[in-house]
């Protein structure tokens, strides 16, 4: 993945409408008391500084008013979606839309694409990713799109992985198809992590310091933004390190990570649209991944309330809009 032209920003994993009901609302501790263990910065900074953080999330999201046009609050790709894997990119890009982007497109292979607009009339399909002109194909969507999130669901066949790497280098022009891209974020959960450091590292991963590792996996791409996924996310530009605790529940099924992806692509779109002043200097991407981390996390948390061992991403996914409110409009 690198710096796709006319693209605002790129997400690599590899992300309702009741209003807010008293049983959603008003379950747990106090709204500040999660909050304060939502997060833990890296040594340098202090608990007011992660306060402030959870406020920039907030400043960074855009006002709905009658003077916008579809599209302004984001138009979002999601290039994955293969034969085995349908569901991921349907959650990466179902739960872009339900955050608050305006359009959603899915970049998927021919047979995944009638599977995935079955799911949902809201979405954009293009059944291009294995077609021998995919670069093109995807390409010419590109300066109409705001971010891209690339991996949900794109398996490994090596035709595919081939497409998608090649179509990135071309938009981006760019030597390597990562390394120095400040504005991607990549997502790993435990076991990509530690694949990708110690390739990109040469190293074995020292996990008894998570952000020490992150820390340096960012710095070693060239301060890329990395979420490293677990029990608690820890997400580094290579200059900070942020922690997001926030409390989701001990129901591992699989497609939370498609979530986050899909939320974290209008984040950052929206976080680099803000602006420096409404993100007080602090990373745009860092503010982003900490607010779309913290979102699934609420959402999970949500949904097992009603759920428990049932709980399933689509669950979660219903969860949106007064897990959104619950932790950004209060
Ligand atoms: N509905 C759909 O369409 C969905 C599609 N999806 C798509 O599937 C594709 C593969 O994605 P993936 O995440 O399953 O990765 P993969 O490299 O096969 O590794 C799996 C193995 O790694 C391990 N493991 C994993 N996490 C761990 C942890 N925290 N801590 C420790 N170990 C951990 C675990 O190994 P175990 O030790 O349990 O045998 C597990 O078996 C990808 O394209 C994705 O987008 C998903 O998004 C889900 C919904
Ligand atoms: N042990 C855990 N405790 C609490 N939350 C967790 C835990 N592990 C993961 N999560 C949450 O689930 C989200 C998805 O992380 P996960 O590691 O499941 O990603 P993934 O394996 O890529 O998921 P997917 O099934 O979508 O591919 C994370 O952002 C995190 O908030
Ligand atoms: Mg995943």
């Amino acid at each position: 993945m690198a710096s796709p032209a006319g693209v605002g920003a790129a997400v690599a994993g590899a992300a309702v409408v009741t209003l807010l009901s008293a049983a959603l609302a008003f379950y747990g501790p106090p709204l500040d008391a999660v909050l304060k263990r939502a997060f833990s910065l890296h040594k340098a900074h202090s608990i007011k500084d992660m306060e402030n953080t959870f406020q920039l999330v907030k400043n960074i999201i855009p006002p709905l008013t009658t003077k916008k046009h579809k599209g302004q609050d984001g138009r979002i790709g999601i290039v994955g979606g293969s034969q085995e894997y349908t569901g991921a990119p349907y959650f990466a890009a179902i739960s872009a839309l339900k955050v608050g982007a305006d359009l959603s497109h899915v970049f998927c292979t021919r047979e995944a694409a009638p599977v995935i607009k079955s799911y949902s009339p809201e979405l954009i399909v293009h059944p291009v990713l294995d077609s021998p002109d995919a670069v093109h194909e995807v390409e010419k969507w590109l300066p109409r799109l705001h971010a891209l999130v690339v991996g949900p669901g794109l398996g490994r066949e090596e035709a595919l992985l081939e497409n998608v790497k090649d179509g990135l280098w071309l938009i981006a022009q760019q030597p390597t198809l990562i390394q120095g891209y400040q504005k991607a974020v990549l997502t790993p959960n435990h076991v990509e992590f530690i694949r990708l450091s110690e390739a990109v590292l040469r190293d074995p991963v020292d996990s008894s310091d998570r952000r020490g590792a992150v820390l340096r996996l960012s710095q070693a791409l060239g301060n890329v933004t990395v979420v490293q996924k677990g029990e608690q996310d820890v997400i580094s530009d290579g200059e900070q390190v942020l922690e997001c605790n926030l409390q989701g529940s001990n129901r591992r099924c699989g497609g939370q990570g498609d979530l986050l992806s899909g939320f974290l692509g209008v984040l950052v779109q929206w976080a680099l649209h803000a602006g420096p002043e409404k993100t007080n200097g602090f990373s745009p991407l860092l503010v982003a991944a900490f607010g779309a981390c913290s979102l699934t996390r609420q959402c999970n948390h949500q949904a097992f309330q009603k759920y428990g061992r049932s709980t399933t991403t689509s669950d979660m996914i219903a969860e949106i809009r007064p897990a959104f409110s619950r932790l950004f409009e209060t």
